[in-house]
């Protein structure tokens, strides 16, 4: 465990993930600095006490005088955009704010002498691989701006960590779901298409039904397969991964996050059917362009590196705090 906390900024502190990473790491003692633009996420979720900068992290002037004013000694990468299909229609949206603007905020962190750094990255950079599991030395072949957009910045972290006084984590995400148990926050991207989230919204009355892309996959039900990862355990990932980088300053890594198992399309909604005590309707719909049939992580390098030791497996559970806070979401609207 480390003793001396430097702050730490989040940027994209105020999206789904970020807010969760930030009382993670307040949870775990780290002070914490937050930087987001509010492109998709909300002030509200970010909570008092912690310093907002309404900033772009492609701002580089502003990026280092806040480095410098909070004294930052490792940042946490989460802003970003993430919506695959989006991607495919507007690709240079995604290099630039997914790969031009980290560059900036990189160049602003060496220059800061910040000395570690931990990268939101996805199972998309592996596009559709060869086996179901996939391991960090699995062949990298996107098969969409958005993910080639995360694996151009994996690349130049790389290349900087090289060439730098800095080292970095890149953690490859799965499927993410669920809430913060305690519910101080929780997903409220508007117009969502992640399963979880649109079910859970199906499930409130938000949603006339769900569709099912794709019936015809080689999976157990015909139905797409993925490794949901409760939100909670994969920031849990992050201060595991960051106290790693502190602890060994020459050591840098690439960790897959998942659980390594994976649930149908239609287990995922049985399990959301069993936790509301409802039943969401379900239309079966033709696959979704790119979608690959069945995709699990192969995390042991995950366990063994940085301990990780998750926690809220269970699908029920996954899906019981994405309805919890969908449901405090409709009484108190996001702002
Ligand atoms: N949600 C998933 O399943 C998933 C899976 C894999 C990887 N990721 C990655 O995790 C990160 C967080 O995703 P999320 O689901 O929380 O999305 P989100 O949209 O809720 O959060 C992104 C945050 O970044 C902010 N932001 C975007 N561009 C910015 C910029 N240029 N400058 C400052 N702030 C900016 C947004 O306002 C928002 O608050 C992203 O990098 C995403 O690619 C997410
Ligand atoms: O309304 C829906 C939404 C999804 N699905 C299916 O549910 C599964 C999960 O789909 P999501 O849209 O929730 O997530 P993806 O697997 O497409 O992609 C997510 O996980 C990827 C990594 O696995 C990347 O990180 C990516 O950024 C992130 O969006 C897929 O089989 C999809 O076809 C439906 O049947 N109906």
């Amino acid at each position: 465990m480390t003793s001396n906390k430097f702050s730490v900024l989040v940027t994209g502190g105020a999206g789904y993930i970020g807010s969760h990473a930030v009382l993670a790491l307040q949870d775990a003692g780290w002070p914490v600095v937050v930087v987001d633009n509010l492109v998709t996420g909300f002030r509200s979720a970010v909570s008092e006490g912690v310093p907002f900068h309404e900033v772009d992290v492609g701002d580089g002037k502003a990026v280092r005088s806040i480095l410098r004013e909070h004294g930052i000694g490792a940042i946490m990468h989460f802003a970003g955009s993430v919506v695959v299909p989006e991607s495919v229609e507007n690709p240079l949206k995604y290099y630039d704010n997914n790969t031009a603007r980290s560059r900036v905020l990189i160049e602003a962190a060496i220059k800061e002498g910040v000395r570690h750094f931990v990268f939101s990255s996805t199972a998309a950079v592996y596009g559709e691989p060869d086996t179901a599991r996939v391991s960090e030395d699995s062949p990298t072949r996107p098969i969409n701006p958005y993910g080639m957009s995360k694996l151009m910045t994996e690349a130049m972290l790389r290349d900087v960590t090289n060439a730098h006084d800095l080292n970095h984590c890149i953690l490859r995400y799965f499927n993410v779901a669920g809430a913060d148990p305690q519910g101080r926050t929780g997903q409220s991207t508007q117009g969502a298409t992640h399963l979880i989230k649109v079910a859970v919204e199906a499930a409130l009355g938000k949603r006339s039904h769900v569709a099912i892309f794709g019936g015809d996959f080689e999976t157990r039900d015909g139905t797409g397969v993925r490794d949901y990862i409760h939100v909670s355990d994969l920031v849990a990932a992050h201060v595991l991964a960051l106290e790693a980088l502190v602890e060994k300053p020459d050591a840098s890594m690439t960790l897959n996050c998942g659980y390594g198992r994976g649930y149908s399309v239609r287990e995922v909604l049985d399990a959301v059917d069993r936790v509301s005590g409802g039943e969401v309707e379900r239309r079966q719909e033709p696959r979704r362009a790119g979608d690959p049939g069945e995709l699990i992580s192969e995390n042991a390098r995950l366990l063994a590196t940085v301990l990780w030791q998750p926690r809220h497996q269970n699908i029920d559970e996954i899906v019981g705090h994405a309805l919890a806070w969908e449901r405090q979401s409709a009484l108190e609207p996001a702002g």
